[in-house]
């Protein structure tokens, strides 16, 4: 079935019970994602982004359906692969062994585990760290091995929530770079959230910008641009920042709405 959407959200809410009060983070969210598209999502802090992941994620249960290749899911999976803003690598294991960590429960032969670790090792251009600890990493590295342990398991999607906010303004564009030539060359489908706009805009091919709480989207963008083009040239082109500016107001009208 060609159109069937790799992700389709269906009327999501969701409600955090309180001790005072009840607190909606999401309300009715609909968004239908295809095979191998990089979608972003955008918005006023606190408008209930991570939640959104977290729910496709099956991390968190939520009213409506979350549909996986037009079955609807029971919890996290294989299928979906998720990386945090904080890292979140166990401290006590090697860059080696924590990209091997999520392969272990996977059935596969050691020496094909081995060789996947291997080449993604070179992916994320940490060869000759492979016996180094978290602690002796930088922050950008520490990302990179948390990106490779996602990739390791293969999963078809990947969930991002803020994988680059944590980082330096630098390191991030490295990190940008490597996220796009990684989609470009495996073009799994991609669901992040972020507060960068040109982020977002550099990165995705629809840009889904949600209101503040409880968040619903309210506009989405379609991004054509050229991927392939140098990225000094593509940020000083009229055409990135036409939709970055376009992007930005958007957002910005949802956070001045949230403060009146
Ligand atoms: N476990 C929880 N219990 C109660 N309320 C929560 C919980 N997690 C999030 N919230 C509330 O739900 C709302 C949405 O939070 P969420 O983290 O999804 O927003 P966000 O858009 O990702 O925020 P930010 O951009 O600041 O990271 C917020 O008001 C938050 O306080």
């Amino acid at each position: 079935m060609p159109d069937l959407p790799k992700v389709d959200i269906k009327g999501v809410s969701k409600t955090y019970p309180g001790d005072r009060q009840a607190v909606q983070a999401l309300q009715t969210v609909n968004l239908s994602i295809k095979t191998g598209e990089f979608v972003s999502i955008v918005g006023p802090s606190g408008c209930g982004k991570s939640t959104l992941l977290y729910v496709v994620g099956g991390f968190l249960p939520a009213a409506g359906e979350v549909l996986v290749d037009g079955k609807a899911i029971a919890g996290p999976g294989i299928d979906r692969g998720v990386v945090f803003q904080e890292y979140a690598l166990f401290p006590w294991l090697t860059v080696r062994n924590n990209i091997l960590y999520g392969l272990e429960r996977g059935g596969l032969p050691a020496d094909e585990r081995a060789r996947i670790t291997d080449r993604l090792i070179g992916v994320i251009g940490l060869n000759g760290f492979e016996d180094r600890y978290p602690r002796e990493l930088s922050g950008g590295m520490k990302q990179r091995v948390a990106i490779a342990r996602t990739l390791a398991c293969d999963p078809s999607i990947l969930l991002l929530d803020e994988p680059f906010g944590a980082l330096d303004a630098q390191t991030r564009e490295v990190m940008q770079d490597e996220l796009l030539r990684i989609w470009l060359e495996t073009r799994k489908t991609v669901l992040m959230i972020t507060h960068d706009v040109s982020e977002a805009v550099y990165l995705s091919n629809r840009i889904c910008v949600m209101s503040a709480r409880p968040g619903k989207i309210v506009e989405e963008f379609t991004i054509d641009l050229d991927r392939t083009i140098p990225r000094e040239q593509l940020f000083t082109s009229d055409a990135f920042n036409k939709v970055r500016n376009e992007v930005w107001i958007s957002v910005r009208k949802q956070a001045l709405a949230a403060q009146l």
